[in-house]
């Protein structure tokens, strides 16, 4: 197996790093690095530091996704899931929170608020067609098979 270095800097010591991490697999909790609480009325976004850098080498990204626990306990999701983290960025890795409940919820520094995935990046080029193949589907969808 192909050895995959991602370097990592760290402006938040909280910060828990796996042995590894393993493509398509639950990777790494992301911890949030705001030096304040944040209040999220309902309804309510905001863009959560981690305090978390990363170089991703070429070939790969890294996808942020939320954690169950916050959704089904608080209603607290990821707006934008899954955020993609692209091998090119070098700026800190954010989370986009949004509370989907009918409560506030505060967000305290060093909360473990999403995960980390990483996963491989493919690269295709498209072939411009007059027509596409027919396949047993051809247009149905979106529950045209009933419910
Ligand atoms: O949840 C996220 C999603 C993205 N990013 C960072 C890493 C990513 O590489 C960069 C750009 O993300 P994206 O391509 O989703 O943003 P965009 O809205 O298309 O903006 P841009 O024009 O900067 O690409 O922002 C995060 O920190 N958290």
């Amino acid at each position: 197996m192909n050895k995959v270095i991602i370097k990592l800097k760290k402006e938040n010591e909280n910060i828990k790093l796996p042995k590894y991490m393993t493509e398509g697999a639950a990777g790494m909790d992301v911890y949030s690095n705001n030096s304040v609480p944040i209040t999220l009325k309902p309804l309510e976004r905001a863009l959560i530091p981690t305090g978390l850098y990363l170089e991703i080498p070429y070939g790969y990204e890294i996808q942020v996704r939320p954690r169950s626990g916050l959704a089904i306990k608080h209603g607290i999701t990821m707006l934008n899931t899954p955020g993609t983290i692209d091998s090119d960025y070098r700026g800190e890795i954010k989370i986009i929170l949004i509370n989907l409940s009918n409560d506030e919820y505060i967000i305290n520094p060093q909360e473990r608020i999403a995960q980390l995935v990483l996963q491989k990046v493919y690269k295709a080029e498209f072939k411009i067609v007059e027509a596409l193949e027919e396949s047993k589907r051809n247009s149905g969808g979106f529950g045209h098979t009933g419910k």
